[in-house]
């Protein structure tokens, strides 16, 4: 085992690189995933290319003289970039700006590769890997990560670990876990702070959370982490002690691979290994210790107290004013390096390693690759929803004001409605009225958290902290209880302030219809919330698809012109289902009580005609419209449950469809 490491960067000996002298693949096959502690090396041969953004005149003459003959429509990012990094390393990425650092490190963990056409062949102890199977051996601290401002650094990691780390180990075990990697990352005097909001909530400093990305990567012991510019926004003293933290694990035998701008002197000597990049072309990769010699040899000896990453980065950038010069200087050095033996070393071991595995046939192992059971995930998403809801009250409360005001405020307008001409309709307008309130006030708290969420949603998913599945599913139980009551305290107050009637059997059934449609109100926006991706499209689109399907299902339908094939869409209307439910429930209770004094000429009742402003042309009152229908009661609440399933599914189906970009 310790082999690994003599392949490393030795202080004791100087070397950085040695040719590999055993390369029998059983060595490196098989990294350790329930420890993660086998060490790992990673080798890679990359050339990538980017499509050539043309202006518009470029696209003109092409269009009409073709393009130049040395044009291929790509421009070259990465040139024949060969390399190996040695267990127990922490090597540093550097160039000038654009000149491909980011790249590499995203091309190396698999990630964001965006456009690019890429041909690579990237290997981990000499094994071919894919997104899949690095991810399960690497971690990857992200300049800018995502993290749940309200909950504290210590549930953030509580969270992170139980999922990560899964059932292979005990609860104790993992709590134990969590101290640990506090006190590695130096936040035990954050532990119990807040991550933060930005200016909403005040959190953790820009310090403590680039520690806590990195906590939340070296939770398993991954034996590879990537790090994206992890110093930059940091003021000198939490940069070098980020990179303290770095040094430590990469002399626990893991490789550190980061991309750094400008490292300070300090910081620089913490790096055993450069990779100096220009123009996507390697200039130099190597041990740090050797560096400043090899690049004296070479014609450029660092000034003596001068930074050599700095004077690396000046003789390797192209500078505007002197372009032509710059790149005959950059061009000179990465052929220097070509033909140097660190060159050498490095095509030696990566032969080494890439051909003992050209025939390579193995096949990963068939894992879905997450951690924990089904329960343990679901259990923790229910728990973080708790704490955000329990944290974030400012959303519910804003509900439960709305739904108060509104339940009061229709019942004052509908104050104890009689059973008379105009009570029947102010009954009719009332449920209207209501029935359109619910359809939105429950969708834009749920368009807000759902979307807000996603971001955080996608990191966990690509780190296979939970299914989609789960996600999804526990996000909508945990909610539930919520809207549930709001629903129930919405209709209670306007049901019994209005005297809709004073009988408990429709008081329930009516309840019944209203929960049912608000929770189909509530899968239609969380199918939206997925499909659009985007609070303002989604709040944009809610309401021109819901005015119509709202207005669907009123009075409308009785314009004789209304022309036939518009009345479909009444079909697809889930309120149009609720109305006529409530409707029917009525109409049995108009039934029930008799007749209905009319203040001119007639009564209503049962299918008598009237003539008053209960009536429609064709002669049929309100109510008996609804005597018609009613054979849809049984139709009714039926299909708003299998709108609400319906829409459920979609949104799944869009999330799932979702993730597999990623
Ligand atoms: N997907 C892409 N499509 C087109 N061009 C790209 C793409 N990715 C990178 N490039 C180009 O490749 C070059 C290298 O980009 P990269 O972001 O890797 O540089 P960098 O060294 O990380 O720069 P910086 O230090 O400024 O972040 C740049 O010129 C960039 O514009």
């Amino acid at each position: 085992m310790t082999d690994y490491y003599n392949f490393g960067y030795s202080e004791q000996n100087g070397n950085w690189i040695q040719p590999f002298q055993n390369n029998s693949p059983e060595l490196y096959q098989n990294v350790n995933r329930q420890q993660n502690t086998t060490p790992v090396t990673l080798s890679w041969i990359i050339n990538a290319r980017a499509p050539e953004k043309l202006s518009k005149l470029d696209m003109l003459r092409d269009k009409i003289f073709g393009p130049p003959e040395d044009d291929d429509g790509y421009k070259t990012i990465l040139n024949n970039v060969v390399g190996v990094i040695q267990p127990g390393s922490l090597c540093a990425i550097m160039g000038a700006s654009g000149a491909g650092k980011t790249t590499l490190l995203n091309i190396l963990n698999f990630r964001e590769r965006s456009n690019l056409v890429i041909e690579s062949d990237i290997r981990v102890n000499g094994r071919p890997v894919d997104f899949k199977e690095i991810s399960k051996y690497s971690g990857y601290v992200k300049q800018n990560d995502i993290f749940i401002g309200v909950m504290t650094v210590k549930e953030w990691l509580t969270f992170q670990t139980f999922l990560r780390m899964g059932d292979d180990y005990t609860a104790d075990e993992k709590y134990d876990r969590v101290d640990e990697v506090i006190s590695q990352c130096n936040l035990i005097k954050a532990q119990d702070s807040y991550i933060g909001m930005g200016d909403q909530m005040k959190g953790i400093s820009g310090g403590e959370k680039r520690r806590l990305a990195f906590a939340t990567e070296i939770i398993t012991n991954p034996p590879l982490l990537f790090c994206d510019e992890p110093t930059s926004g940091l003021d000198a003293y939490m940069a070098i002690g980020l990179v303290d933290i770095m040094y430590e694990q990469a002399r626990s035998g893991k490789t550190i691979i980061c991309t750094i701008h400008q490292p300070s002197t300090q910081i620089y000597e913490k790096f055993d290994t450069l990779c100096l990049l220009s123009e996507g072309r390697v200039a130099f990769l190597g041990s740090r210790v050797e560096a400043p010699a090899y690049f004296t040899r070479i014609g450029y000896q660092c000034p003596s107290n001068y930074n050599p990453a700095d004077y690396f980065i000046s003789i390797l950038a192209i500078p505007a004013a002197f372009r032509e010069e710059g790149i005959a200087r950059a061009n000179r050095i990465c052929d220097s390096f070509q033909q140097s033996e660190f060159q050498a070393n490095i095509l030696q071991s990566v032969n080494m390693l890439h051909g003992s595995y050209q025939n390579f046939d193995d096949t990963y192992d068939e894992d879905d690759g997450f951690k924990a059971s089904i329960f343990e995930q679901f259990k923790w998403l229910l728990w973080r929803n708790f704490i955000i809801d329990l944290r974030t009250p400012i959303t519910s409360t804003i509900l439960l004001v709305q739904v108060l005001f509104i339940g009061v405020f229709f019942g004052l307008i509908y104050l104890d409605l009689k059973l008379d001409e105009k009570g029947v309709l102010n009954t009719i307008g009332v449920i209207f009225i209501t029935m359109m309130n619910v359809g939105f006030i429950f969708l834009f708290p749920i368009l807000n958290t759902f979307i807000g969420e996603m971001p955080v949603f996608y990191r966990d998913h690509k780190d296979k902290l939970y299914s989609t599945f789960v996600y999804y599913i526990s996000k909508q139980i945990a909610e539930f209880p919520k809207y549930f009551l709001m629903s129930f305290i919405l209709i209670t107050i306007i049901y019994w302030m209005a005297n809709i009637r004073n009988d408990a059997g429709v008081y329930f059934s009516i309840l019944f219809t209203f929960i049912l449609s608000i929770q189909v109100s509530i899968s239609f926006a969380y199918f939206l919330s997925v499909v659009s991706g985007d609070i303002n499209v989604a709040t944009s689109i809610a309401g021109p698809i819901l005015i119509p399907l709202i207005l669907f299902a009123g009075f409308f339908l009785n314009n004789e012109s209304t022309p036939d094939y518009f009345i479909w869409i009444k079909y697809l209307s889930w309120f149009y289902y609720t109305f006529d439910s409530v409707m029917i429930e009525l109409w049995t209770t108009y039934d029930k009580y008799g007749s209905i004094p009319c203040s001119n000429r007639t009564t209503i009742y049962k299918g008598n005609v009237c003539n008053n402003t209960l009536c429609y042309d064709s002669g049929y009152s309100v109510l008996d419209q609804y005597k018609i229908s009613s054979s849809n009661l049984g139709r009714n609440i039926p299909l708003l449950f299998v709108i609400m399933i319906v829409f459920r599914v979609l949104g799944y189906v869009f999330l799932k469809i979702k993730t597999r970009k990623f």
